[in-house]
């Protein structure tokens, strides 16, 4: 599935790796909606790539992504825009684990809101043209993140969730793929911004610091980099997909069938 006059939606799409998977999306020739809560990031950034790419090619629209109406309202705008929707990224999350009922409401529930949402526009038996829905998990999602334990249970649900609707979508003949991305630790604003954000846990923030230490840390740009394979390779779904500074690779998990 090549991305030349796909449309895109990003969530998050107003900073860090949505900003990337924005700017990497219209590099590549798609039409992209940035939805962002953050209305100042999420409106100048459209103005700029707006200048760059075409205003035709960017719709910024303010939803956050733990309202069903504002969310059902983006849909409605991309389509009345755009007349469709090809490629649904579910990006944004916070970390935060004081406010963590806020941290699964956004990083898990606003995911499968944003899922659901998007196949009913894109599933081809309800007139859809099919497409991929990626969902942006974590390194957390694969295993324990000690100092943020309700981040990791969030992004352990994103990663079963994209496994588990993959399968739904190949057996229900949707038309539309799954997969999700687990980056290691990348330097946006939700990882400079960590302190005050662990509660609890900021006693553990010492060892969580060797962690980054010895696993190193990555630009948005590299991460998404890697990520057009996942969107255009038509065999890839329910994959999950892990992005680290020495390199990538597909996750593989036990089966359950002995
Ligand atoms: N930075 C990191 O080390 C890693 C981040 N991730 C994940 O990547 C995704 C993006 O994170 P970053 O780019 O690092 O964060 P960021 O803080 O740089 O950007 C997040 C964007 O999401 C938006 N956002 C937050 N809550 C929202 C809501 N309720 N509705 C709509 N938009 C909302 C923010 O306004 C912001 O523009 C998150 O899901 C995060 O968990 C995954 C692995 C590593
Ligand atoms: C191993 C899982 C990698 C997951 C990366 C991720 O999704 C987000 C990470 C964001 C921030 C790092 C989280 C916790 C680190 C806590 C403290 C580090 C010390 C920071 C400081 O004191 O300045």
């Amino acid at each position: 599935m090549a991305l030349v006059g796909k449309i895109a939606a990003v969530t998050g799409a107003g900073k860090g790796i949505g900003q990337a998977l924005t700017e990497t999306l219209l590099k590549n020739g798609a039409k992209v909606a940035l939805l962002d809560v953050n209305e100042a990031a999420g409106k100048s950034l459209a103005e700029a790539l707006g200048k760059q790419y075409g205003q035709d090619k960017v719709l910024f629209i303010n939803c956050n992504v733990e309202s069903d109406e504002q969310m059902k309202a983006a849909f409605q705008k991309i389509i009345e825009t755009f007349e469709a929707i090809d490629i649904f990224c579910n990006n944004a999350g916070i970390l935060n684990e004081t406010q963590w009922e806020k941290t699964i409401s956004i990083n898990l529930m606003g995911v499968i809101r944003g899922a659901y949402l998007a196949l009913e526009h894109m599933n081809k038996l309800t007139g859809g043209r099919g497409g991929v829905i990626l969902n942006t998990a974590s390194m957390a999602g694969l295993g324990p993140l000690l100092s943020c334990p309700a981040y990791t249970a969030s992004k352990h649900g994103v990663v079963g969730f994209t496994r588990a609707m993959g399968a739904a979508s190949a057996a229900s003949g949707y038309g539309v793929r799954f997969n999700a991305l687990c980056p290691g630790f990348v330097q946006t604003d939700l990882f400079n911004n960590i302190q005050g954000n662990l509660g609890q846990f900021s006693h553990l923030r010492d060892a969580a610091q060797l962690l980054i230490d010895k696993m190193g840390t990555m630009t948005a740009s590299e991460v998404v980099e890697c990520v057009i394979e996942l969107l255009t390779d038509e065999t890839k779904n329910g994959e999950v997909f892990y992005v680290y500074p020495q390199g990538t690779s597909y996750v593989t998990f036990p089966s359950m069938v002995k």
